[in-house]
């Protein structure tokens, strides 16, 4: 595998302090040495900059909306880069906003994707929609076709165009749902794993079904976009917004093993772990090393050995 590394250090997609000390945490935790150990061919591309932004007033409730726009523009040329270089790429944040310019920049090197979305939330509010103003709650409204009609003109987002189908998503992990959400879910018929059909069918024939429903068509490569808060709050509670009853560190790992197999793998979204919202030391390296651990799951990294 050849990976390439991003590090977004970006919080303005949500209202906490921390998240943006992510990337480097997940590269102290030894990510870069560890990949290559495990026989993967590793280019850390370091940090992408983003721009301070000042008087960047909420538009509607719409919190932050020219700092995040601005970020997810040079992520965008960053990952863009990373794919046109032949490598998968991991994105490492930073908050869940960065999903925008991630598969946006995919996008731009692969046309069609298939996403992946492993979260406790669906991330797909609408600026109309949002209950928080909080981006990180509304980047996917921002990529997919069908929700067009619904995006109001925001500053620094006039660059994006949306690039996902509703077919074309999986979400797995789901417990924390807004009612608006749950009706654009319904509405566009976007397949949705929640953790009740997790513990009604099992990791394993949640995988099967999503790789079939996924490949049911033409093979696309796959966006994974993976919010660390999926997993339950007893092995990741250092994130924003974390919510009880989780994936165990058992079905997060299955699922990166799972999508590793298929080969089709393209790029890799880590996101939302905040050290500042860990209470212990443990709290904190527990969050870490299970991100680092999540991502040697999609390259290679097997538990038999
Ligand atoms: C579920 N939607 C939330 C959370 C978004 C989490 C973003 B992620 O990147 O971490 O997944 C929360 C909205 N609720 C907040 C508490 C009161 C009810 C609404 C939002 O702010 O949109
Ligand atoms: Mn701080
Ligand atoms: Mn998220
Ligand atoms: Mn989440």
């Amino acid at each position: 595998y050849s990976v390439g590394i991003i590090g977004a250090p970006f919080s303005k997609g949500q209202p906490r302090d921390g998240v943006e000390k992510g990337p480097d945490l997940i590269r102290a935790a030894g990510l870069v040495e560890k990949l290559k150990a495990q026989g993967c061919a590793v280019k850390d591309y370091g940090n992408v900059t983003f721009e301070e932004v000042a008087n960047d007033e909420p538009i509607g409730n719409v919190k932050r909306p020219r700092a995040v726009g601005s970020a997810n523009q040079r992520l965008s040329a960053a990952v863009h880069a990373v794919k046109n270089d032949g490598h998968t790429c991991v994105m490492l944040g930073g908050d869940h906003s960065l999903a925008i310019g991630s598969i946006q920049g995919h996008a731009a090197a692969k046309k069609d994707l298939s996403v992946v979305w492993v979260d406790a939330h669906a991330d797909i509010n609408t600026p109309l929609t949002s209950p928080t103003g909080n981006i990180h709650g509304q980047p996917m409204s921002y990529l997919i076709h069908e929700l067009q009609s619904k995006i109001p003109v925001l500053p620094n987002f006039s660059w994006i165009k949306p690039c996902v189908s509703a077919k074309d998503i999986v979400y797995i992990g789901l417990r924390d749902v807004d009612p608006e959400e749950h009706h654009i879910l319904k509405l566009l018929g976007i397949k949705v794993y929640s953790m009740t059909e997790v513990d009604r069918l099992g990791i394993a024939k949640v995988m099967e079904e999503t790789c079939d429903y996924i490949f049911s068509k033409v093979k696309k490569p796959i966006h994974l976009s993976y919010d660390i808060d999926a997993l339950d709050p007893s092995i990741s509670p250092a994130t924003g917004t974390p919510v009880v009853g989780g994936l165990t560190y058992r079905e997060g790992i299955y699922i990166t093993e799972h999508i590793c197999q298929t080969g089709l793998l393209s790029a890799v979204d880590m996101v939302e772990v905040n050290p500042e919202r860990g209470r212990t030391d443990d709290e904190i390296s527990s969050t870490v090393n299970a991100a680092v651990d999540l991502i040697r799951g999609c390259f290679g990294k097997l538990r038999e050995g």
